[in-house]
């Protein structure tokens, strides 16, 4: 009886570890089974297994599509960004590539050329002082969890959000980056983004609506804001007022690694400093483009492709996939497929 009993247990057991859902409850660290430090059951699907990240830090990230990192990278090397930055505003160097954008509220201003004028400057892949954001390696220990060990930089930006001009154009809508992203797939895709001095809501800092990246990619156009809307600021227009929003309070050096669906923003500087960040997005080398024709990335396809043949003449010969490939970057491994 006893022995039949245990049999029917073991059944039940084993017949449960064929389904992910219930390798939950065999492998949770309360229920004694399995130690929780050497196990990690497979109903993770959004990071990799790795010796980096507690168990805890894991499942959040699994949970909410975020983890915030503090302390991460140094002061030194954020003073370098900063003096890179600054020598680029004043167009004292000039990295191919980059791209440099100011706010739609002071396009007309009268400003000198200075840190003032510009609100972001993106695809630093050409500069090799901001560039070595890409490759700390304290940055990448931690990218290596979501991507894999074959890591492309993808994406890069500075971004110097400025005093709100009273229009509320400092603002970033509520987003997802894998808008702007022609590859998958997106568990392989992560950004980091780290808090150049202290951000908080005052300064507009990152808004985040945790557990949006278990969802699925959402349409994107402008928001009909009255003060003006910033070039390509795409939001989601139909999200829901009452998910929760959390706003990260970070300090210098904190970094955040967030999944490419979690729905995010930022407010707007109600200070009188350029609030500052700069970040990139990774993705694994082994991930591959897709084709986003018919899709509801089109839409910034076609403002991607109109810019690029304003600004160089590019008519509709060049892939967009063309574009990306040229600027992608290997900072580990090996480049495989992107
Ligand atoms: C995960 C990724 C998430 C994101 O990337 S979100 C943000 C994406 N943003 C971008 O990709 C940056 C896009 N911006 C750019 O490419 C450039 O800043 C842009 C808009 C071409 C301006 O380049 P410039 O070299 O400054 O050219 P320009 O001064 O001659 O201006 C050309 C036309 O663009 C306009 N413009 C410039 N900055 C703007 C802004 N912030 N908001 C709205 N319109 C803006 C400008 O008025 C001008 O228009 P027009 O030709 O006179 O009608
Ligand atoms: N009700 C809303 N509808 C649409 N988007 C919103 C709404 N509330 C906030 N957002 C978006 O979320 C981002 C962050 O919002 P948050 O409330 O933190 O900033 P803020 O409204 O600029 O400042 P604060 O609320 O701190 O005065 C904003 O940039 C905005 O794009
Ligand atoms: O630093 C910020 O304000 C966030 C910017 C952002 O989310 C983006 O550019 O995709
Ligand atoms: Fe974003
Ligand atoms: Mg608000």
């Amino acid at each position: 009886m006893e022995q039949s009993r245990a049999a029917s247990r073991l059944r039940i057991v084993l017949g449960h570890l064929g389904s992910p859902s219930a390798l939950n409850i065999v492998g949770h660290p309360t229920s004694g089974t399995v130690s929780s430090a050497s196990f990690h059951p497979q109903q993770f699907q959004y990071s990799l297994d790795n010796n980096v990240l507690t168990l805890e830090q894991r499942k959040f990230y699994e949970e909410n599509g975020y983890l915030v990192i503090k302390n991460l990278v140094s002061d030194a090397d954020i003073q370098r960004f900063r003096n890179e930055f600054e020598k680029i505003c004043r167009k004292e160097v000039k990295p191919l590539g980059l791209t440099v954008m100011r706010d739609v509220a002071i396009l007309k201003s009268e400003y000198a050329h200075s840190e003032k004028t510009v609100t972001k400057v993106q695809d630093f892949q050409e500069d090799k002082e901001l560039f070595r954001y890409c490759t700390l390696p304290e940055i990448l220990n931690y990218v290596e969890c979501f991507t894999g060990p074959n890591i492309m930089a993808m994406h890069t930006m500075l971004i110097n959000k400025p005093p709100d001009a009273g229009k509320k154009t400092s603002r970033h809508p509520l987003h997802q980056d894998l808008h702007y992203f022609p590859f998958r797939p997106s568990n392989l895709i992560v950004c980091a983004w780290t808090a150049m001095e202290p951000i908080d809501r005052n300064n507009g800092c990152l808004v985040v609506l945790p557990g949006t990246h278990r969802g699925s990619l959402k349409p994107h156009d402008y928001p009909k804001w009255e003060g003006g809307v910033n070039k390509m600021f795409h939001g989601i227009q139909d999200y829901e007022e009452n998910t929760a929003r959390v706003h990260l309070v970070m300090e210098k050096g904190d970094t955040v690694f967030f999944h490419p669906l979690l729905i995010h923003g930022s407010g707007r500087n109600k200070t009188q400093g350029f609030r500052k960040a700069i970040s990139c997005h990774f993705a694994s080398a082994d991930c591959h483009y897709i084709n986003v024709k018919g899709t509801s990335q089109e839409n910034i396809e076609k403002e991607v492709a109109g810019l690029a043949n304003k600004l160089y003449g590019l008519a509709d010969s060049v892939d967009l996939k063309d574009i990306w490939m040229f600027r992608a970057r290997l900072v580990k491994g090996e480049r495989t497929s992107l």
